[in-house]
């Protein structure tokens, strides 16, 4: 795969950039820049591997791109607004648009599983008997058939990423952001998981997954975006 250099690349007229970053910086407190100058796009319908090494800033983009870190310096572009303007209203309304799995799942305790992964469709005020079915055969696919009724406290690691997945998958949002989605999973529940984004991909979601799994990336020949050393390297 050749390296572009992002700050090159023209994208074409058909190709719209749900994601515009413009030489992005972040830094924690008085702390050193851990991003530096990220400038990239993230086209719509678009399929991404983040990797990098441990500590390189995967997770940190993947919060910038949720809009829950605010850049120290640049600009980002999502959905077409200038993030920099938005007040906290449209904030959460382009959030609305994107599905996110954190590594620490962030499923509701109070809710079985099955609550969890219709959450999005309950947030959108639609009537469960328009959703029950999908959300079923989701759970089913991800290999939870059988843990819909059970709190997340007493589900394992690898059940609870499965629901985060699935929850983060259910509304088919614009862009998915996974983060070390198969961390917690078998090879074999990784690869279907894999599918599983692919398809949503091919359906029309842009997909970011962060991961340092090698054997992951190797399964699907798809964009690479390279963090080292605070920079962005993009591998079309
Ligand atoms: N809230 C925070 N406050 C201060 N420093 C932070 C914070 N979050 C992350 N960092 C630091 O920023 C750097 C990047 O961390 P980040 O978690 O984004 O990396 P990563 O590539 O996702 O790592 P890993 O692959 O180990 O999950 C690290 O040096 C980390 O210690």
């Amino acid at each position: 795969m050749a390296e572009r250099s992002s700050a090159t690349r023209v994208p074409s007229r058909t190709e719209l950039s749900l994601v515009r970053f413009e030489n992005v910086g972040l830094r924690y407190g008085l702390g050193p820049e851990i991003l530096r100058d990220l400038s990239f796009q993230i086209p719509a319908h678009s399929f991404q591997f983040l990797t990098g090494p441990s500590g390189a800033g995967k997770t940190s983009l993947l919060r910038l791109l949720f809009l829950s870190h605010r850049p120290t310096r640049g600009l980002v572009n999502l959905f077409g607004h200038d993030i920099s303007r938005l007040g906290k209203d449209e904030i959460a309304d382009l959030r609305k648009r994107i599905g996110i799995v954190l590594q620490d799942f962030r499923l509701l305790d109070h809710m079985t599983t099955y609550e969890n992964v219709a959450l999005p469709f309950r947030v959108m005020g639609r009537s469960e008997s328009s959703y029950r079915k999908e959300v079923i055969d989701l759970l089913r696919w991800v290999g939870l058939g059988d843990r819909m009724d059970a709190l997340p406290p007493i589900l394992s690691g690898g059940e609870k990423q499965r629901a985060a997945i699935a929850r983060a998958v259910i509304s088919r949002p614009q862009l998915l952001l996974a983060d070390e989605p198969t961390g917690s999973v078998d090879p074999t529940l990784g690869r279907r998981l894999l599918r599983l984004f692919i398809e949503l991909n091919k359906s029309g979601t842009a997909v970011i997954i962060a991961t340092h799994d090698i054997g992951l990336m190797d399964q699907y020949e798809a964009r690479r975006l390279v963090l080292h050393q605070g920079r962005l390297h993009v591998y079309e």
